[in-house]
């Protein structure tokens, strides 16, 4: 219980429930603003639906703030043939922005979980990292926050995630580093315990 507790105040501190949204209108004179700020004029033709088209844009790559992990997990079917091994989905293509600078982060998310009789949907799976993806984030925290939703949520035997991802930040910006990957890990209940299911996962992201 505690755990869901966490989960929901990591949701309001993220701004799920506690920030109060400017108007349409105040977001578009703050791009209007950014606009000027990068030097060019808001007002020439190309620019002049610019501001709009941002805000609509936010709406939709910030649109995590507005679903709930919860109602994606929620819904699970019994495993009758009694499968009771990792059940892997690789490869999940994200995007999200990093907190620091609101610039791009790309990665790929890897999610395992040994199942404890109830078994999800596989696209929920990768639902879930959207939800947490079209936040404001560090990698650490986007890692966390899909261990500690599976976990809690489904509370299997155990969860794995890793996550290979580029930052904007650091290839655009800033120190300039093209090419460079992050990768994170966090494990959970057997994978927590059990580093011979580490190496199971492991060999599983990279072969397979
Ligand atoms: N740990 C962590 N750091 C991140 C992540 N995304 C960006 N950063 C780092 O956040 C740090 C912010 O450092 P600051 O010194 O406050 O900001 P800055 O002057 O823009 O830093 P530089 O990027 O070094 O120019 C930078 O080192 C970024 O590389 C992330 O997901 N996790
Ligand atoms: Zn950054």
């Amino acid at each position: 219980m505690d755990a869901i507790l966490n989960l929901r105040e990591s949701s309001a501190r993220q701004g799920k429930k506690t920030v109060t949204r400017p108007t349409q209108q105040e977001a578009e004179a703050a791009v209007r603003t950014l606009l000027l700020w990068a030097g060019d004029n808001p007002d020439r033709e190309g620019l002049l639906e610019t501001p709009k088209r941002v805000v609509k844009s936010y709406k939709e790559l910030f649109s995590g703030y507005e679903e709930s992990p919860e109602e994606v997990l929620g819904t699970t079917f019994e495993e009758v043939a009694g499968y009771a091994d990792p059940v892997l989905v690789k490869d999940i293509n994200f995007h999200s922005h990093c907190e620091h600078h609101m610039l791009p982060i790309i990665g790929k998310a890897h999610i395992a979980y040994l199942p404890a009789g109830r078994v999800v949907g596989l696209s929920k799976i990768a639902r879930l990292v959207d939800i947490f993806g079209r936040r404001l984030q560090t990698q650490e925290s986007i890692t966390a926050q899909i261990a500690d939703a599976m976990d809690t949520i489904l509370q299997p035997r155990g969860v794995a995630v890793m996550i290979e991802a580029d930052h904007m930040c650091m290839a655009m910006r800033g120190i300039r580093k093209q090419g460079s990957t992050t990768i994170t890990t966090t494990f959970k209940g057997t994978y927590h315990e059990d580093v011979n299911e580490q190496v199971r996962f492991m060999t599983m992201v990279r072969h397979g």
